[in-house]
């Protein structure tokens, strides 16, 4: 129960602090008195403050004729208003009151004072009217560095630079929120002046170290940016992510996560997801405390997601949890496409690499000529296949540059090319040649020798001139192509391979093939895929680019300055039949270059039967005094054809020759001079 009593203040100074002390001393003993609790408060004011408490009373500042209303608590609160009021509207005679007991209170009161100046934090500095230093607390000693000792009793302005409460003393006005740096510390100062009985008796300091402030808002602002930025990004994911508190409740879901769930964040935040969403896997881990990753769950909308969930724990409490799911099909396209990309880059990179091979392969060969171009078009397509190659085409037209460029395109290139000419190895060795023979097999086979075939393996074997293999070889050969398999002379072993043949002829295999000389079925395993190498005077328009080649290379090789060819030597060059096709045009450059003199290759420097192919029939045939000397073949067709001139007939072309009346129809046809029907 509260009791009110309102009554005017008489005394003169109304309560200052001596009666505030001597307020403070009765209240304390008529609360005792009377078992009450008695408080004033000012008529205007909302705020009632306790009798007992001297320096709040002081606060008030009552003055004389100022009402107040005195409130007591209590049930003897009557009896006890009566007392207080009287002992107030008495003026309050203080020299009733023994000065012991009004110091007690001031003592009291001043200590609790300073025990609060002492544990606050700020920093608080008062100065006197005379700017004196009085009062240093323990906070402004460790804010500023500065002793106390080396404060108190001292004029602030002349210990602490930058005190600027002089100009507060002077002025009478409140400095709030001044900033300034002591040391290496921040400080934010306010400072006000002291005013009693409105005369300026000094003025306080209150500081504040900002530093720690300062780093916190550094921090917070750092918080804030990376949560602005995590928010962008959870906002923007393509994952959906949910987050529930340490309750179940859902905190958290972003706009992927209202998609896949089919559900609106307005309607479900805040309540639990057990309740909204059972599926969901975060409840579960909310109860078991344990990640769970890779999830499958089927959401409403027929959609399954994976997900992982995982419990959050601060400080080791556990503090909620969250979850990302990602669609399976999203992921699943993902991996398709991926997959597929991978195979065609898989795809491209083997063909880029493949045909750069090829390219590399095929550039040795030169020229641009329709048919030149057919050849090799069919022959990089030949490359990627492993089937036997038969190369057709006369002496020096490039079988055999052909037959290498197809082994460096094809697979096999990092494995061995080995040739075999059947022509140039006698009969009776080249089956030991081509498969090889057991130590002792035959008189001189004292060791063990590996065959062609065997030296081979894995890689390509290159048998030139096969249409000069014997009928018995051809057997053995057509075993190897359709089992892959051979035995070494003498041996017993079964020795199994895995070859690419190329063979090569300049011979019409046909022909012998219908005169039985040739096995039919060698040939048909041979001919899987034949290839055309035409003579040089059916492409002679390869011959400019052949000839810059050869000076090129050769040169090159003798290291001396590249030369020109005249228009003129290229004209006979290219008027010239080319019986020994390339391998011909390179001796002739090659001979050209050694004799010619100047910076360019001249048609002097070519031999006389090249120089004047035009008027070859009027020529003496051969001039061996003179110093150029033809291929054999150049000679032989002439004279064939002389000797066919004059004795019109085979038979007596061949006696006048002294050779077969069969040879001499065989070089006919070869030379071309007469019709076939
Ligand atoms: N198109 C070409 N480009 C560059 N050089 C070539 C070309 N054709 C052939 N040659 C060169 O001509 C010479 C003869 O070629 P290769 O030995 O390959 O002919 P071949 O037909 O196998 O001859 P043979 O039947 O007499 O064995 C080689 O030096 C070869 O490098």
């Amino acid at each position: 129960m509260a009791y009110r009593r309102k009554i005017t203040i008489k005394h003169s100074r109304g309560i200052h602090a001596r009666v505030a002390a001597a307020l403070a001393y009765k209240g304390s003993e008529i609360n005792r008195k009377y078992d009450v609790y008695i408080w004033i408060q000012k008529t205007n004011e909302d705020i009632k403050i306790p009798i007992t408490s001297m320096v709040a009373l002081t606060t008030l500042s009552i003055r004389k004729d100022d009402e107040i209303i005195l409130i007591c608590e209590g049930e003897r609160g009557q009896e006890a208003l009566a007392e207080i009021s009287e002992y107030l509207l008495d003026q309050i005679d203080l020299s009733h009151v023994s000065a012991d007991e009004v110091d007690k209170v001031i003592d009291k009161t001043t200590l609790t004072s300073e025990k609060i100046f002492e544990s606050l934090s700020n920093g608080i500095m008062v100065v006197d009217e005379n700017n004196v230093i009085t009062i240093f607390n323990r906070a402004a000693e460790k804010i500023t560095g500065l002793k106390r000792e080396n404060m108190i009793g001292y004029q602030a302005h002349k210990v602490l630079e930058d005190s600027k409460l002089h100009r507060v003393l002077q002025t009478g006005e409140e400095m709030k929120g001044d900033r300034q740096v002591i040391g290496k510390t921040m400080i934010i100062t306010n400072r006000s002046p002291i005013i009693v009985e409105e005369k300026i008796i000094g003025a306080v300091a209150v500081f504040q170290d900002m530093s720690e402030v300062e780093r916190l808002s550094h921090e917070l602002e750092s918080v804030r940016e990376i949560k602005e930025r995590f928010g962008t990004i959870l906002e923007h994911t393509h994952d959906a992510i949910s987050m529930i508190d340490e309750h179940g409740k859902i905190t958290y879901i972003n706009p992927t996560f209202e998609r896949i769930w089919n559900v609106k964040g307005e309607k479900i935040l805040g309540k639990n997801m057990m309740d909204v969403l059972p599926k969901d896997v975060t409840g579960r881990v909310l109860r078991s405390k344990k990640k769970e990753l890779g999830v499958p769950v089927q959401t409403a909308h027929h959609t399954k997601i994976i997900t992982n969930a995982t419990p959050i724990f601060i400080d080791g409490k556990l503090k909620g949890v969250v979850s990302t799911g990602k669609e399976i099909t999203e992921l699943q396209q993902m991996m398709k496409k991926l997959k597929e990309a991978e195979e065609k880059i898989e795809y491209f990179q083997q063909e880029l690499s493949r045909n750069q091979r090829i390219e590399e392969a095929f550039h040795s060969i030169i020229g641009s000529s329709g048919t030149l171009k057919e050849v090799l078009t069919m022959a990089s397509k030949a490359a990627k296949t492993s089937s036997t190659i038969l190369i057709r085409g006369e002496s020096g037209t490039g079988k055999e540059l052909l037959a290498r460029a197809i082994h460096q395109a094809s697979e096999k290139k990092d494995k061995p090319f080995i040739r075999v000419n059947c022509a140039a190895i006698p009969e009776n060795l080249l089956e030991s040649e081509l498969f090889g023979h057991e130590k002792g097999a035959f008189t001189g086979a004292i060791k063990t020798k590996l065959g062609k075939f065997e030296l081979a393996n894995q890689g390509t074997i290159f048998l030139d001139e096969i249409g000069d293999m014997n009928r018995d070889l051809q057997v053995k050969l057509l075993r190897v192509l359709q089992e892959r398999e051979f035995e070494r002379i003498g041996g017993l072993e079964t020795i199994k391979i895995n070859v690419r043949v190329i063979a090569a002829t300049n011979k019409k295999l046909e022909e012998m093939v219908a005169k039985g000389i040739f096995r039919e079925d060698l040939y048909y395993r041979l001919n899987v895929i034949p290839i055309n190498l035409p003579p040089l005077r059916e492409r002679k328009g390869d011959i400019p680019q052949l000839a810059e080649h050869f000076i090129e290379k050769i040169c090159k090789r003798e290291n001396i300055e590249t030369k020109e060819i005249t228009r003129k030597a290229l004209n006979a060059l290219e008027s010239y039949d080319w019986p020994g096709n390339i391998r011909e045009l390179e001796n002739i450059i090659e001979r050209g270059l050694a004799l010619g003199e100047g910076s360019e290759l001249c048609e002097d420097a070519l031999p006389s039967y090249i120089r004047g192919k035009e008027n070859i029939h009027s020529q003496e045939l051969i001039n061996l005094i003179h110093d150029d000397v033809a291929p054999l073949e150049v000679y032989e067709k002439q004279i064939i054809q002389r000797a066919l001139e004059k004795h019109k007939t085979f038979n007596r072309a061949a006696k006048a020759l002294g050779i077969t009346h069969r040879t001499v129809a065989l070089k006919a046809r070869k030379y071309q001079l007469i019709k076939e029907s």
